[in-house]
């Protein structure tokens, strides 16, 4: 465990060459783990614990478009490919990556099954700290565990063919065993985690919903759409709206700002640009503080998670979400943003 100053705080930090994927597999060497769900978590966690050498089989509704990427991904029905039911029986780490919504419809099944010693896993904070809209309360003799990694399970799965490994938070929230601690570590370097982060459930689940919601997902998709939108109604072609929103942002800005920071992008921007944005910015911070507070609030209060489950819950919910990003990928922006992906320069 390091202790690693951030800007200032200490915090705890767990690298893979303290825990090396060695002390992983030896710590979870009696363990099934069972991977509950094959949706985007799932496949990404489940094939980088194969690959990693660990006892892994896959649990997922039968018949379902998940069951056939599961066979295709080379999960044999039977051996390591199971109905929920049975691969919750033999897994001894029940993996709950089932979506959100779905694990309350699912958690009798997989309550019933959680024997002594056994150790519930999630990748989410989401249905222990809202226990009140899902019901989800473990037995008391059982481990309860948690490694969300901070990004997508594509990205989880691509970084781990490359040879990298993609951050991670983990916590633990029960500790029957003794050894929950050491189980969500070797968890988090088996599912192909970079660095794990400590935290507890309640603050992962607080700020991934923010997170989502916000600057990494819907304020990011809203704030693209304005400027587009304004720059259209001023008289710019579509391809130009585009270039000036999208795909400089994408193809050469964000990746600068990953690589070393906001300021070295700035620097690596005309003085005009860099006096014009940091004059902007503060402006565009204060715009969006109360609707960012509003949103915390919101997932604090649990009206989130609600709406989740609601929503979640909806027979046919799948098809309309489906409509809802179709109509996404058929607006102007989104489609001139398809012509121009063809003509990037290799
Ligand atoms: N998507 C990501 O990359 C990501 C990243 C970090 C954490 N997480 C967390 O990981 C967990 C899994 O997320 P996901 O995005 O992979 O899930 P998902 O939405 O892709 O769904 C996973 C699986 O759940 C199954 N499912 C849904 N409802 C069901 C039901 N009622 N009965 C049986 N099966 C049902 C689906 O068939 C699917 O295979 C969630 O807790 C999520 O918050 C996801
Ligand atoms: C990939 C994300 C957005 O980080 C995750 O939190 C999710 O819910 O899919
Ligand atoms: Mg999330
Ligand atoms: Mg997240």
């Amino acid at each position: 465990m390091a202790t690693i100053n951030f800007g200032g705080v200490d915090e705890t930090v767990i690298t893979r060459d303290e825990f090396p994927l060695a002390q992983a597999r030896e710590t979870l060497k009696d363990e099934v783990i069972a991977v509950i769900g094959y949706g985007v978590q799932g496949p990404g966690q489940a094939l980088n614990l194969r690959d990693n050498g660990f006892n892994v089989i896959v649990g997922q509704r039968k018949d379902s478009a998940s069951w056939e990427k599961a066979k295709s991904d080379g999960w044999v029905e039977g051996e390591t490919l199971f109905s929920i039911e049975e691969a919750a029986e033999r897994g001894t780490i029940i993996a709950n990556l089932l979506s959100d919504a779905g694990q309350i419809a699912v958690w009798p099944t997989l309550k019933e099954r959680l024997k002594p010693g056994k150790t519930l896993y999630f990748s989410h904070g989401f249905g222990i700290t809202f226990k009140e809209h899902t019901s989800i309360v473990p037995p008391a003799d059982v481990d309860v565990i948690l490694v969300a990694p901070k990004g997508s399970g594509t990205s989880l799965r691509r970084l781990y063919l490359a040879g990298g490994g993609l951050n991670s938070s983990f916590a633990v929230y029960q500790d029957a065993t003794g050894k929950a601690y050491e189980k969500a570590i070797a968890m988090g370097i088996g599912v192909g985690s970079g660095y794990l982060f400590e935290t507890d459930f309640q603050k992962e689940v607080f700020s991934d919903l923010t997170g989502e919601r916000g600057v990494l997902m819907g304020a990011l998709a809203g704030i693209i759409e304005a400027q587009y939108q304004v720059l259209r109604q001023r008289g710019h072609s579509p391809s130009e709206a585009f270039n000036e929103t999208v795909e400089e942002l994408t193809q050469s800005l964000v990746p600068l700002v990953g690589e070393n920071g906001m300021d070295w992008m700035f620097s690596n921007c005309s003085v005009t640009a860099q006096r014009g944005a940091l004059d902007w910015k503060g402006k565009f911070r204060e715009a969006t503080l109360p609707v960012l507070n509003e949103l915390y609030d919101s997932v604090a209060s649990g009206k989130e998670a609600e709406r989740t489950i609601q929503r979640g819950s909806t027979p046919g919910y799948r098809q309309e979400l489906e409509a809802e990003l179709s109509e996404l990928r058929e607006s102007e922006l989104w489609q001139t943003g398809a012509t121009v992906r063809k003509l990037r320069s290799k």
